[in-house]
């Protein structure tokens, strides 16, 4: 009788490494962005977060994956409080930004989310012109003056590489552009407020593959001046983009590491099964 093999095959992760994982000793001298404790979060009776432990590092790409449900999108909700505006919320635990917990009652929201930009899966443009989506947030902050504002649009679109090719209609809608440039037009309007962070949720998933390269390429450009961080269901653009990785699994972090070491040498069994495409 043949004997039969239980040992389980070892899979090849389905993503190679990406070559934007620095040294650790670079890391280890990075400034700090988030210092997350031990947060949890319910809404109502449902424990979305377990016990997250995280530290973000500035001028890092830091990417957010796991299965469907796991908590991504709550956690990148909870670093600028945007999570609070969903009914039956509780949370507990600490998240320190830049040295102050968000989760104080004192603390300035409205502050935060201006240091914290966001996008989202879709493009959401105001239904206004090219121009006016860029100059939203500075008019807000009380900026008048055209000769500024006319600097911050194009400042702002020259750094989410667009100011080419919208140069000559800048008072066209916005919802004129193709797909691609309208998440390249919101992620202009997030820098004219000169955030500190940028946090994206799946900003490519709606996008075609010309469309989500170019994003890429400029999130690797804007982690010069910011620090991003991802969440995203592709693995490869994971790997492709992200210095760190977290991996999340039902609420909780399985593993957080730099992308090159978590994506070739997983240290928990679950993340081995999750980047070689058991589950999810
Ligand atoms: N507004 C809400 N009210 C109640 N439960 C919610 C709410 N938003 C999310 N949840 C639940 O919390 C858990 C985590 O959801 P979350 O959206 O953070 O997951 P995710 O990992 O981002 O998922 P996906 O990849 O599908 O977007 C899920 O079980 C979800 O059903």
């Amino acid at each position: 009788m043949m004997a039969t093999n239980t040992k389980k095959t070892k899979l090849s992760p389905l993503v190679e490494p990406s070559a934007a994982t620095p040294a650790v000793e670079d890391v280890a001298t990075k400034g700090v962005v988030y210092e997350t404790t031990d947060l949890n979060l319910w809404y109502g009776e449902h424990h979305a977060l377990k016990h997250i432990h995280l530290t973000i590092y500035e001028n890092e790409v830091t990417a957010i994956i796991g299965p469907s449900g796991c908590g991504k999108s709550t956690y990148i909700k909870t670093l600028n409080r945007m999570v609070e505006l969903v009914p039956n919320v509780r949370i507990a635990g600490q998240l320190v930004y830049r040295g102050r917990n968000i989760f104080d009652p004192s603390y300035p929201v409205e502050q935060l989310r201006t240091q914290v930009g966001m996008v989202f899966q879709k493009p959401n443009p105001f239904p206004k012109s090219i121009y006016d989506n860029i100059a939203y947030g500075p008019r807000i902050h009380g900026i008048r003056n055209k000769k500024v504002l006319d600097e911050i649009v194009e400042k702002s679109l020259r750094g989410a590489a667009l100011w080419d090719e919208v140069k000559d209609r800048l008072h066209d809608h916005a919802y004129g552009l193709s797909g691609g440039q309208q998440q390249r037009l919101c992620i202009a309007r997030c820098l004219a407020i000169e955030p500190d962070v940028i946090l994206m949720d799946e900003p490519t998933s709606a996008l075609d593959p010309i469309s989500t390269l170019k994003i890429e390429e400029l999130i690797q450009e804007l982690k010069k001046q910011y620090s991003i961080i991802i969440v995203t269901h592709n693995m490869q653009q994971a790997a492709r983009i992200s210095d760190k990785t977290a991996f999340f699994l039902n609420g909780e972090v399985i593993e957080y590491a730099e992308t090159n070491k978590l994506f070739s040498n997983p240290a928990d069994q679950r993340t081995e099964d999750y980047i070689t495409g058991r589950f999810g």
